[in-house]
């Protein structure tokens, strides 16, 4: 048996021949660069990836080295597309055309701001946190109906929920950000503790129905397990609350915010009901202005992927090679698109950042329907 510091000795040489090699190539890549620049070619080559491996692949024998093999140039091709890209990101910047960086949001006595539900809502709660008490404001009857509000320029600030610490992402939210042509500029978490509210006078043991939004139910399922009410959903924890007063019967109970038990004059039957004890809701603010604050910190975007072995991995790799750091992933199916995928992930950063402009560009270049939701 040989000893391990010969062969290590092999392994140091045969290392810095690849050291090497790979030098050679990245200089290679780099002319292809200068090529596609010319001539418009994308960088991504699909194909010829493809033929690539095939053709490597084939002379090498056993299985494993057959995979080692066509891992390792996936990842080659992969690092020579992005170093293309850095290359000529800049003057394609897709993101210095469409976005504006600003130093500040622009917040005035004419700003008009749009939430869903009735006041009392979460939303509205959301509003006054991000805008302030005195922010002229208007509401609407469906999440849609916010943006469609924003889109056609009647209201200039949105706000929508987002997502939620015990119930997750609220759904439908991100496919109405996606289908219109708004912008997140901003967020805001409020913390939702929901309480049991109900006429004056309410006796839990004669209780029938509970009124909440989904989430609200979701958020008190264990309370609400332990019961044999009919759960009501209904559009707005708010709207619950006034449903209860208007009804003024006392078989009728909500789950809502102490707030609005206190707007449309409720008795608080039992405080906190919600099982996580820190239940936050994360509003997201939007405008159909494309732009970005200066100090914003996260930047959020969106695409399609085919379901494909290493397809997400090949996508993902654009973040890790230019340092970005990945906070967050949503994937759902595509309707009407069989074994596609949408993705939302969000990321920490500022669009003015070369890095995360590099791999946006990259991204952007390699997925289907791809979106910058915006940068917050
Ligand atoms: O051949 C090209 O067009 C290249 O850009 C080089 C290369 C590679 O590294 O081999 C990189 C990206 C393409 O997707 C295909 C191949």
């Amino acid at each position: 048996m040989r000893d391990l510091v010969d062969i290590r000795k092999d392994i140091d040489q045969i290392d810095q021949k690849i050291v090497r090699l790979f030098e050679e190539r990245m200089q290679c890549s780099e002319e292809v660069a200068e090529y596609k620049k010319g001539t418009g070619k994308p960088i991504y080559d699909r194909k010829r990836e493809q033929e690539k491996i095939e053709t490597l692949t084939k002379e090498v024998g056993p299985e494993f080295l057959k995979k080692g093999t066509e891992e390792l140039f996936l990842q080659l091709m992969s690092i020579g597309r992005r170093y293309q890209y850095s290359l000529l990101s800049e003057e394609d910047s897709y993101v210095r055309k469409k976005f504006k960086q600003v130093d500040r949001l622009e917040i005035n006595s004419d700003t008009k701001v749009v939430y869903q539900g009735i006041p009392g809502a979460y939303q509205e709660q959301a509003m006054v946190q991000f805008f302030g008490e005195d922010i002229s404001h208007f509401t609407a009857e469906e999440f849609k109906d916010v943006v469609v509000a924003v889109d056609e320029g009647k209201a200039d600030y949105g706000i929508l929920p987002i997502e939620n610490t015990s119930a997750g992402t609220v759904s439908g939210i991100y496919d109405l950000l996606l289908n219109h042509d708004v912008c997140v500029v901003g967020e805001e978490t409020v913390e939702c503790n929901h309480a049991l509210v109900g006429i004056r006078g309410t006796d839990l043991s004669k209780v029938t129905k509970v009124y909440s939004h989904p989430q609200g139910l979701m958020q008190c399922k264990e309370f609400l397990d332990e019961t044999k009410w009919d759960q009501v959903r209904i559009r707005n924890t708010a709207v619950a609350a006034k449903k209860v007063a208007d009804d003024n019967d006392c078989t009728k109970v909500a789950i809502s915010s102490e707030r609005a038990a206190k707007l449309y004059g409720l008795d608080v039957l039992k405080e906190k009901v919600n099982f996580e004890g820190n239940n936050c809701t994360r509003f997201v603010v939007m405008s159909k202005k494309k732009q970005y604050r200066k100090d914003a910190k996260k930047v959020s975007i969106s695409f399609s992927l085919p379901h494909e072995t290493g397809s997400l991995y090949n996508i993902l790799a654009h973040f890790m090679f230019n340092d970005v750091s990945m906070t967050n992933i949503e994937s759902r199916p595509l309707p009407n698109r069989q074994w596609e995928y949408g993705f939302y992930i969000d990321v920490a950063g500022n669009l003015n950042e070369p890095g995360i402009r590099n791999a946006l560009t990259g991204i952007r270049a390699e997925v289907k329907d791809f979106k910058i939701l915006g940068n917050f």
